[in-house]
């Protein structure tokens, strides 16, 4: 209780954070940007939690939440409310750098891109542990699904790095705790409801982007 107090974070859990990529859909299946933006900031507090040596994998996305937030303070906010309403809006304006970065460094698209890209990863990461025995390694389980998705947008070094700090990763039981779910049966149940919609809100992104040859955005 006093450590919760002290802290200046509230304390992360997990079923907040997937409530809010549940959320993030709307009825005609377009993804709200401030929920799709809150839960990756739930999962920033959870990486925060780990310890330092994760700081550099939390700060880039700290940085691209920030960009996200930014553009939905500015004046052209509302353009932003949706991931599909950004798409439009910043294509019609011709405010995306599709060939090299120049003009638009800090795009919506090409931020919302990179955070797409560890979805994939968060995707393919939260089924292993759903499905893991209880003798499976989180480093494991972390590194199998960051080189299944991640790491093929990643230069040598940062995999190189991404792979030491997976090594710094704590036990599954330890993790488990630290969700803040209950036990780990109640733990599997939850990540069972939520993965469709995780899955979901990844495939109508990567639909959209496709449609739209935005998948390379550099
Ligand atoms: C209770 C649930 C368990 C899961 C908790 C997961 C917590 C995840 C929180 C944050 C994930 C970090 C997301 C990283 C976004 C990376 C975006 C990216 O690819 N950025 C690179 C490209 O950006 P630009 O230069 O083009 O602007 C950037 O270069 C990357 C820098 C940092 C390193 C990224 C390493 C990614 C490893 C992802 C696995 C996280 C492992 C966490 C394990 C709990």
């Amino acid at each position: 209780m006093a450590d919760a107090a002290l802290s200046e974070e509230p304390k992360f859990c997990l079923s907040e954070v997937l409530d809010s990529f549940k959320t993030c859909l709307t009825e005609n299946k377009e993804i709200i940007i401030d929920q799709y933006v809150a839960g990756w900031r739930g999962l920033t507090r959870f990486m925060n939690s780990l310890g330092t040596i994760f700081s550099f994998i939390s700060k880039d996305a700290v940085d691209k939440i920030q960009i996200m937030v930014k553009h939905r303070n500015d004046v052209n906010g509302p353009r932003y409310v949706t991931v599909q309403s950004m798409v439009k809006y910043e294509l019609d304006n011709g405010l995306v750098d599709l060939t090299k970065r120049s003009s638009f460094p800090e795009s919506g698209c090409r931020t919302l891109l990179r955070l797409h890209r560890a979805l994939r990863w968060l995707e393919l990461f939260l089924e292993r542990l759903r499905t893991s025995a209880e003798d499976s390694k989180t480093s494991v389980m972390c590194s199998e699904a960051y080189n299944e998705s991640l790491a093929q947008f990643h230069p040598w070094l940062i995999r190189k790095a991404a792979g030491m700090a997976f090594c710094a990763l704590p036990g599954r039981s330890t993790f488990f705790e630290v969700m803040n779910v209950g036990t780990p049966e109640q733990v599997v149940v939850m990540l069972g409801d939520a993965l469709p919609l995780i899955s979901e809100v990844y495939q109508l992104t990567e639909d959209l982007y496709l449609k739209h040859k935005l998948l390379d955005i550099p």
